[in-house]
């Protein structure tokens, strides 16, 4: 772990966007805090009669370009400082994509994996009791993140509904289709950082078959394992919380998927699927091409960077490279794909669902895939040109493109003629 807090730590790119571009003190000094975050504790009822409370928070980091939008993760570990900074992330990854909103960002301290079912849907009911008036679709609008699902956003825009007494589906995203989801909203991340690497793979090396090793096996993870497999690339070793398999000539992807969804680690799938098993940590080094961090926040650190040896890191996963590891890779030729950039597919076709919502028009799934294509081909494609042209690092250049927007907002919101002094 490295000095100052995740979110200090977030803040160096900010200030390295910011020294390539003309803009204002003010502007940083706006984006350095986040407009609001309210704690609070969930108080439910557990199966066997007893009461059990849970830390809560909402973060809405910065709301100049719209709405503020981001997940509701649930984990054990998480802390008000990790929900502000993926707030932060979230208002620069829909800057990135021009989307019109801002960041926004939510968690439960709770291991989710020791609830049952019907105390999972009370905590998820008394979440959106507690947050009631800080979301809305013109405000707030959460959608899945970490230990979250489809599931989990129905009981809560049920509860929303009741609540108000009127049936808003624009106020979360990434809900069962029954309830307005949208089609194409559960591969959407993976969906996403795919459709940029392919588009980007003359320029990355990565033109024709290649291997990939990818780094936890939930949502991110198993879709981009599948759309890479169906691609013709060999997915050679994953991982989840509790260990890692590695196979050079390739994994069955689909047993992998379904050894997963019947709840099983992956390591106890290795054997049938003739695999090694490997340390956890030794995924970071295994020889693919590909590296797909699709866990959690700085897994790539300075102790372990050095041992990379692919040529490309897809961040699928918020922040999993730190600052170090990033200087280290960048010297050893690695190219990062940034998480603003390269895991935009989700928050972008969580836009595409409340866009539906609000037109009360659905799209197939053809036209949400071809939209999703060229917006990640768009945007993609000039932050490469940005990284080019300034001779910067991918990350660099997100942040510097994005920044770009959200300035020209800030300065917009009518007080244009005090930032031009
Ligand atoms: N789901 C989305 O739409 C979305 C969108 C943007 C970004 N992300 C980011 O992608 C990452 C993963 O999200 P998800 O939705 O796939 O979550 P998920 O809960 O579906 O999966 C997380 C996976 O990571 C694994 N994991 C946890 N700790 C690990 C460790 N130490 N080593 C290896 N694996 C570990 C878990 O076992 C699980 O397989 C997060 O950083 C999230 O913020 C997700």
């Amino acid at each position: 772990m490295t000095d100052g807090s995740l979110l200090d730590r977030a803040l160096v790119r900010l200030e390295e966007a910011a020294s390539h571009l003309q803009i204002d003190q003010d502007v940083i000094e706006k984006l350095k805090y986040p407009r609001e975050t309210t704690k609070t504790r969930l108080l439910i009822r557990m199966d066997d009669g007893s009461r059990k409370s849970f830390l809560a928070w909402r973060c809405r980091y910065d709301d100049t370009r719209g709405p503020t939008k981001g997940g509701i993760r649930f984990h054990p570990e998480s802390t008000i400082e990790e929900v502000e900074t993926l707030a932060f992330w979230m208002t620069f990854k829909c800057a990135v994509m021009n989307l019109p909103y801002g960041g926004g960002k939510g968690a439960v301290r709770v291991d989710p994996h020791t609830l049952s079912k019907t105390e999972l849907e009370r905590l998820s009911r008394a979440y959106m009791q507690a947050f009631a008036t800080t979301v809305g679709p013109d405000r707030d609008i959460p959608a899945p993140d970490v230990y979250t699902n489809a599931m989990i956003m129905g009981w809560m825009a049920d509860e929303y509904n009741q609540i108000t007494g009127s049936v808003t589906p624009a106020v979360i995203t990434g809900k069962p289709i029954a309830l307005g989801g949208s089609l194409g909203r559960n591969d959407a991340t993976a969906r996403g950082g795919f459709y940029l690497v392919r588009h980007l793979a003359e320029e990355l090396g990565l033109a024709g078959s290649h291997t990939v090793a990818i780094q936890g096996f939930g949502n991110a993870g198993q879709f981009y394992a599948q759309l890479a497999a169906a691609d013709g690339h060999r997915v050679v070793a994953v991982s989840d919380s509790t260990g890692a398999i590695y196979r050079p000539g390739g994994l069955d992807v689909a047993r992998l998927i379904a050894g997963k969804t019947a709840g099983r680690r992956v390591t106890e799938l290795a054997a049938e699927l003739g695999a090694t098993i490997i340390a956890a940590d030794e995924l970071i080094g295994v020889e693919a091409d590909l590296l797909v961090p699709a866990a959690l926040e700085e897994m790539i650190t300075q102790a372990n960077a050095a041992t990379v040896k692919a040529r490309v890191v897809l961040e699928l996963a918020n922040g999993p490279v730190t600052a170090e590891a990033d200087k280290i890779l960048s010297e050893r030729g690695v190219i990062v794909l940034p998480d603003i950039l390269a895991n935009a597919g989700g928050v972008t076709v969580s836009y595409f669902e409340w866009v539906q919502n609000r037109q009360g028009f659905y799209w197939d799934l053809e036209e949400i895939h071809a939209r999703l294509k060229k917006m990640m081909e768009r945007e993609g494609r000039a932050v490469w040109d940005i990284a080019k042209d300034r001779s910067v690092s991918v990350r660099a250049a997100a942040y510097i493109h994005a920044l770009g927007r959200l300035s020209t907002a800030i300065e917009a919101h009518g007080t244009q003629p005090f930032f031009a002094g």
